[in-house]
């Protein structure tokens, strides 16, 4: 059998990492700064490493709003999405991923576009 996203991205701990360090970026990040401010990060970063290891695989059960629910009303717009997408790529190749890894999270990033913009 193949091997899910999730075991190529070595698995729960090391998703983790990369959700954290990116939602540090996002934190830190001029275009996506001001909608993070005041919210609960360390539970930001508990639900997106349960979204994240679920959605490539995982056996986590995600907790959280679905994707249109969790960003409802915040009228998200291209440049904000493409700035997220930015800081977790960069969390990738921060922690060593290879190319074909990173390519593929962004492909599975991209395809929540319509669920996660203009809502
Ligand atoms: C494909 C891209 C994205 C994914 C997979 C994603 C994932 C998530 C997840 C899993 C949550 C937690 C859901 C919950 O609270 O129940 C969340 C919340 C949130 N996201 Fe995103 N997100 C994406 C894009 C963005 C972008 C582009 C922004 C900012 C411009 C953003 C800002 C936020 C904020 C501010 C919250 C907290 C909402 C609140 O609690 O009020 N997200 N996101």
């Amino acid at each position: 059998m193949q091997d899910t996203l999730y075991q190529r991205l070595g698995g729960a701990e090391r998703i983790a990492a990369v959700v954290e360090d990116a939602l540090d970026r996002h934190a830190a990040n001029p275009l996506l700064a001001p909608r993070f401010r005041g919210k609960d990060l360390p539970r930001l970063k508990q639900l997106g490493t349960q979204f994240f290891c679920m959605g490539s695989g995982g056996p986590q059960h995600y907790e959280g709003r679905s994707m249109r629910a969790a960003h409802a009303g915040m009228n998200i717009s291209e440049q904000e999405f493409m700035a997220a997408i930015d800081d977790i790529v960069a969390s990738l190749q921060g922690q060593g991923h290879a190319p074909s890894v990173v390519g593929e999270v962004v492909g599975v990033l991209y395809s929540m576009k319509e669920e996660v913009l203009r809502t």
